[in-house]
């Protein structure tokens, strides 16, 4: 991990994954450090062992394989991961990351190898601290820390111990994007049982083997887990990653206003989403308090989006009523009304008066998507619901009849959960759709017009959040950081000609998540929580910033 004194010698040396240099040690490296006849003779670059392992990727089956190889490299030699990493992040994004980490994960107890990271159980929550001290790392060596309970993976649900990919996962973007520093990054997995069945009734799962802790059980490990990091490590943000809609919000709330945190889901994709929307409205010129907003699939993610959508809203002029009239969300049981069973706190805001809906008599129907679409005539449709083809030609039509841009982002992941193909949804709408998805997709041919469709994910803000965070030393996160992170974002996209995408490219990440974080350390110290002077911010990021090159 971080840089120890103990530089560790002989077999020692090639088995610590951030100091292995493998074949590329020069003899007098060798000679030193104890490897004398435990490597080939010969000496390559770094850039010859990239080519090496970009040729051995590409020998690979099928992007699980691929994937499987490449966390095996990341095991072995950190700096070569991150090399190849930074130099094919378009093509090793979706390996690394979403879509293929959604197959990883669930495959986690099968495909398993080799444990990284810090694994946390709650029938041990005792062995919280000495699991971290375990990492022998000082208060100031780490700067981040990502952990997951694994109750709702992507769009994917539960699935438990493998959710440490997720975290995995996470900071190996968090690295190659913004250059977070990988050995002062800790990805933690909150064991706190599963309540897939599946998992519990595999021989072989490696996690723990009993339904999921709740109550208070639940939430004195957590606060085992945040008390110990802030302890040990008091610079570290904690990012939470993939919690059930009944933690995620709550955990937030129990802990943002005192720890450095945030929740990725919510707050990440409620500024991704608010960028590309901010973007549609000027290329459409509708401004932001004249949107109306749909969204289907009121979890945390849905949530969050009409979230940071209202307060664009309210920035661009309209009350806060006003803003929250213009927005109507839709979960499991249709639209959310006043009367609907089961509202979550979080949801109750947005729930509409069944006056709107009905004519009093008797119990209202549930009123679905096209329903909704139909009355309400929305310029702006949400996908955060994991229903595969909700989206339906029908409902984007009747959308696109009156509207001239519509924007529809189907944002849920892996692929097989996406609400709607950007390719049917423009040639349903004559190209006139503005559309941006959650995962990677190929540019659409339409009349001659190439499409680029923007990946509209969180891993182009929360990179960029952190390592603004970490340059400004920011004592906690406020949601000016997210607008700040939202709109930076926004102004780097080159809206011009026909089929210009919302978002900058994923290939530009390394650069946007600098602009990013520019903005986040700046709005930081205008918000009074940056606790680092903040001289030349673009020379901090600059020099913030971890390269993957040898020592
Ligand atoms: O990880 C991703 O690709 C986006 C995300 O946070 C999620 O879907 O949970
Ligand atoms: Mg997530």
């Amino acid at each position: 991990m971080a840089p120890r004194p103990d530089v560790p010698h002989g077999r020692a040396l090639l088995a610590d994954a951030l100091r292995n240099k493998g074949v590329a040690f020069t003899r007098e490296e060798r000679q030193r450090h104890g490897l004398v006849g435990m490597l080939p003779p010969g000496v390559l670059s770094l850039d010859q062992q990239a080519r090496r392992a970009w040729e051995q990727l590409q020998a690979q089956p099928d992007d699980l394989a691929k994937n499987v190889c490449l966390e095996q490299l990341h095991d072995r030699n950190e700096v070569l991961y991150h090399r190849l990493l930074t130099e094919h992040l378009k093509e090793l994004l979706p390996i690394v990351y979403d879509p293929t980490v959604g197959e990883a994960i669930k495959r986690y107890s099968h495909e398993y190898r080799r444990p990284r990271g810090v694994y946390l159980s709650v029938d041990h929550p005792q062995d919280v601290r000495p699991a971290f001290e375990a990492l022998g790392l000082g208060p100031d060596d780490v700067d981040l820390v990502v952990a997951t309970d694994a109750q709702q993976i992507l769009g994917i649900g539960d699935w438990g111990v493998g959710g440490m990919q997720i975290s995995v996962g996470k900071l190996a973007v968090y690295t190659a994007a913004a250059g977070i520093h990988p050995g002062r990054a800790v990805p933690v997995m909150l064991d706190v049982g599963t309540d897939n069945q599946a998992l519990l009734n595999d021989p072989l799962y490696v996690g723990n083997r009993h339904s999921r802790a709740r109550g208070k059980e639940y939430d004195a490990f957590v606060a085992a887990y945040v008390d110990t990091v802030r302890d040990l490590f008091p610079r570290a943000l904690l990012h939470w990653e993939d919690f059930g809609p009944g933690n995620g919000r709550r955990l937030l709330d129990a802990y943002g206003e005192k720890v450095c945190t945030f929740n990725d889901d919510m707050q990440g994709t409620g500024a991704i989403t608010l960028s590309c929307v901010l973007n549609a409205a000027r290329v459409s010129g509708t401004p932001m308090r004249e949107q109306r907003v749909v969204v289907f699939g009121a979890g945390t993610a849905g949530v969050g989006i009409a979230d940071q959508l209202r307060d664009a809203m309210v920035r661009d002029g309209l009350e806060r009523d006003e803003a929250v009239a213009r927005i109507w969300c839709l979960d499991r049981q249709g639209l959310l009304l006043r009367s609907t069973e089961g509202l979550r706190d979080y949801q109750r805001l947005y729930a509409r008066p069944d006056e709107e809906w009905s004519d009093g008599s008797g119990k209202p129907k549930p009123i679905g998507l096209e329903e909704v679409v139909d009355r309400v005539r929305p310029t702006v449709l949400v996908g955060t619901s994991t229903v595969h083809g909700a989206f339906t030609e029908e409902v984007v039509r009747s959308m696109a009849a009156h509207v001239e841009r519509p924007v529809v982002l189907p944002l849920s992941n892996p692929t097989e959960k996406i609400e709607a193909m950007p390719e049917d949804v423009l040639r349903w709408t004559d190209g006139r759709a503005l559309v941006a998805a959650g995962v990677p997709l190929p540019p659409v041919e339409l009349n001659g017009t190439s499409y680029v469709v923007a990946q509209a994910n969180n891993a182009l803000i929360y990179p960029g959040l952190g390592l603004g965070v970490i340059v400004s030393r920011a004592s906690r996160i406020t949601d000016g950081m997210f607008q700040a992170a939202a709109e930076a974002l926004a102004d780097l996209a080159e809206l011009s000609g026909t089929g210009a995408p919302l978002l900058p490219q994923v290939e530009n990440l390394r650069a946007s998540s600098a602009t990013v974080a520019t903005a986040v350390a700046r709005r930081a110290a205008g918000d009074g929580v940056a606790r680092a002077p903040l001289d030349d911010v673009v020379q901090q990021v600059q020099d913030a910033m971890w390269q993957p090159e040898y020592a």
